[in-house]
């Protein structure tokens, strides 16, 4: 049959390698507009492949020269694949790669280093004009455009790591020798400009290894240098660490997020015009500027969407210009087209000299082709360091390549989890499997993941490793004026604002993210729904009836105090993520947003019990003078105050909401049962209690504004009452409650913000 060749023009980063039946040939063409040589592969191949699928096209989008780089490189693969799948059923799958008669692999001979052919000891690749991978026409899901960021310049940080270990302790061990290993000794490097992704397959160490690179976790054992200097605490301020879990406000807006972000990071020298401008840059590079008015949303509110939040989390970092940022799967669980953006703006970072370093879990290919240097884990051992580009070809080199159409990335994460299916393997892993003296796979008739593992393991060991530590001994030179910042110099902690600011701006920030809480339809309606039942109950009760008027002082104060104390138990558990991070980067001092905290929630808790007393009040016939309203309100506020106080200590001590709920209902049963009330007869030894009770202290309070109850002599009807007597038995006023609840507003508090110190501690 006349062969009949079709010419497809493919991007460089993707190239499809055929060898058989697939004739291979290569052209360069000129890139328009950025002049760029671009080595393109123009694939021969049979007529048949092309008629077995129907002769359906695998160009999506060829309408221009510089279109001809949209080419869907994953369809194209699946449909060439799919095609010699049915063309040829004869292809041995699991046979040794001597055998193979056809195998495909996805790399980039063109940007193959000629370092890494010369000690594989492949042929040197004759394209080199490779051009960087470029997005720029990816499909905008919006009409924003990414552009070229402009950040300032920074101190280029070079990152070099060298047999990085790091190992926990295990339940019952306690020798610090033994321990579960989590990485085995990773080494690998990053140059400003470049992006470093770390991929590999779940619990694989890509997490540990970035925090460790961050200076977030300690190592136990290798080398780490952020340009040939250890880390020092002066680096803080030029790294940037984006979560994996977003942690942002849900109810602030993207634009209030950023400012208040700018507000306390940025340098003191700028103004606060200036820092506000900043945030509009940072909108605008990361097309935020339409959805900038919008709540940022979380589990329970609808806000923008995933890849918008993911932007105002790494605008929240590069609002400061690290010089170094990490980020933790910053594409998971985003759409393709959503992910590559993210990616593209960590390319855009990164031409402007900073060092990005970044896990990833299965990207595309189109993205995989972005990343500069990838780090492939399995199980906490390098299985790979070097360009992402040479990957596929390295792999090949030793044995490995897919024998279908495959994305390089699926492929790289099915090696590293030990999956030889539908790939071809070298004969050492075939002798082991054929002669059955290791575990074999029985089921897929491929080795087993161990063995695939161990042989991985050595063989880049064997192939790169000494290579890869041998290159990390080249010194790294920085300007002079920069050096400096790099040595052992003292720290010294620089807030973006004084104190007072930090205070005034975590005081708006408080305000604006718990408004909806205090404001809500729900919380008012509960308590106004409350207060009506309250004054039906009791309705125009008088003191004849004084048991069932205690009742209804002494609800008033289980009601006003555990309501408070129930609200403030979530209080810092609730915040722990955005309060861990934002300390652990010296944002504002402690105490700021400890008072800015007790000032914005207080006020708002006391708005609600004037409304609930106004209703209930006039409804039970309690005493109608306007003094004895106005103070019975003060009582309820004092044990407000109290109340929330005591939250807040159960809150800090624990930062778990199951653990401080469960606390906080113990503390509620005490103290309402020692509150005076169900029990006037507490036996000596645990009498005490009821005066740390603020269920007790107010409603002697309550009662003595009602009935005047100073002391026990007091005729106004009130002795015939024990309830009234046993609780008016001191000879002092009002004086001895008052004191004793300003004393729990204050010392409760104290220790609230000592817990949160502990923890700060704990967190270092
Ligand atoms: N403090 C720790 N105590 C016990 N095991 C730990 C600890 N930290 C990490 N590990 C274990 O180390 C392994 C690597 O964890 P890590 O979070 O780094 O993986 P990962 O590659 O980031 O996974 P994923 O992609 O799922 O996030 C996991 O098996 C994890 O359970």
């Amino acid at each position: 049959m006349e062969e009949e060749k079709r010419e497809l023009t493919l991007s460089s980063d993707a190239t499809f390698m055929a060898h058989g039946k697939f004739g291979c040939t290569r052209s360069h063409i000129s890139r328009t507009g950025e002049n760029k040589n671009v080595a393109a592969h123009s694939l021969s191949f049979d007529k048949r492949a092309d008629n077995s699928r129907g002769g359906g096209t695998v160009i999506r989008k060829a309408k221009s020269l510089s279109d001809q780089f949209l080419i869907n490189i994953d369809g194209l693969i699946n449909n060439v694949a799919g095609s010699y799948h049915q063309m040829d059923s004869n292809v041995k799958i699991g046979s040794s790669s001597k055998e193979l008669r056809y195998s495909l692999s996805f790399t980039s001979p063109a940007s193959l280093s000629r370092e890494l052919s010369e000690v594989l000891k492949l042929p040197s690749p004759k394209c080199n004009e490779a051009g960087a991978s470029d997005v720029s026409e990816e499909e905008e899901s919006d009409s924003c455009k990414l552009t070229r960021m402009h950040m300032e310049p920074s101190l280029p940080i070079h990152l070099k790591f060298e047999d990085v270990k790091y190992k926990v302790p295990e339940k019952g061990e306690r020798s610090p020798e033994e321990g579960k290993h989590i990485l085995h000794g990773i080494t690998g490097s990053v140059r400003p400009g470049e992006i470093l992704a770390l991929m590999g397959p779940s619990g694989g160490g890509k997490t540990t290894l970035l925090n460790i690179l961050s200076g977030r976790t300690k190592f136990n054992g290798g080398s780490i240098t952020y340009n040939d200097k250890p880390y020092t605490k002066s680096l803080k301020q030029r790294i940037g660490y984006v979560t994996q879990d977003d942690v942002v406000f849900p109810h602030l807006t993207v634009k209030e997020t950023l400012t208040y972000v700018a507000l306390l990071r940025l340098s003191k020298d700028l103004s606060i015009a200036q820092k506000k401008e900043r945030v509009m840059n940072v909108l605008s590079e990361l097309c935020l500027e339409r959805c900038q008015d919008t709540a940022i949303g979380g589990k329970f509110i609808r806000g923008v969407s995933g890849g918008e939040r993911k932007r105002v989390c790494i605008g929240t970092e590069i609002l400061l210009n690290p010089s170094l940022l990490f980020l933790d799967e910053p594409t998971s669980g985003l759409d393709s087209t959503t992910a590559s953006r993210i990616v593209q703006i960590l390319q855009n970072i990164a031409k402007e000299g900073k060092t990005v370093v970044t896990t990833i879990h299965q990207p595309s290919s189109k993205l995989f082709n972005m990343f500069d240097k990838l780090i492939l884990l399995g199980k906490g051992s390098t299985l790979y360091f070097g360009k992402a580009s040479d990957a596929m070809m390295y792999f090949s080199s030793i044995g490995c390549s897919p024998l279908i159409a495959m994305n390089p990335a699926e492929f790289l994460i099915d090696l590293a989890n030990g999956n030889m299916f539908d790939k071809s393997f070298p004969s050492e892993l075939e002798d082991k499997f054929q002669c059955g003296i290791r575990r074999l796979n029985i089921k897929n008739d491929t080795p087993s993941p161990i063995d695939v593992h161990e042989f991985l393991v050595k063989a880049y060991e064997i192939r790169l490793a000494e290579r890869e530590k041998a290159m990390l001994l080249e010194p790294v030179t920085i300007r002079g004026d920069q050096s400096g910042m790099m040595q052992g110099r003292p720290v010294v902690r620089d807030f973006g604002a004084t104190w007072s600011q930090q205070f005034c701006i975590l005081f708006m920030r408080g305000i604006r993210e718990r408004r909806h809480e205090y404001f809500s339809c729900l919380r008012v309606t509960q308590v106004i729904s409350i207060a009506i039942i309250v004054g039906l109950l009791w309705w125009n009760s008088d003191s004849s009836s004084l048991h069932d008027q205690a009742g209804l002082l002494f609800f008033l104060s289980v009601f006003w105090g555990f309501y408070p104390l129930f609200t403030a138990v979530f209080m810092f558990p609730q915040e722990r993520a955005m309060l861990v991070k934002e300390r652990s980067i010296d944002m504002y001092k402690l105490s700021a947003y400890f008072l800015a905290k007790n000032t914005s929630d207080v006020p708002m808790e006391l708005l609600m019990p004037p409304v609930f007393m106004l209703i209930v009040y006039f409804m039970v016939g309690l005493k109608l003078q306007f003094s004895a309203f106005s103070v019975t309100v003060l009582t309820i506020f004092l044990s407000v105050l109290a109340a929330h106080g005591l939250g807040q200590t159960i809150s800090a001590a624990f930062l778990d909401v199951k653990k401080a709920t469960t606390l906080a209902s113990i503390v509620v049963m005490t103290f309402m049962l020692t509150g005076g009330f169900f029990s006037q007869k507490v036996p000596r030894f645990m009498s005490w209690i009821r005066y740390l009770s603020f269920n007790y202290h107010t409603y002697r309070l309550l009662l003595k504004i009602q009935y005047g109850c100073v002391d026990s002599t007091s005729a106004s009807g009130c002795s015939e009452s024990h309830l009234v007597k046993n609780n008016s038995e001191t000879k002092f006023g009002r004086e001895l409650e008052v004191v004793a609840m300003i004393i729990m507003i204050f010392a409760y508090r104290l220790i609230a913000y000592l817990c949160l110190r502990r923890m700060e501690i704990r967190t270092n």
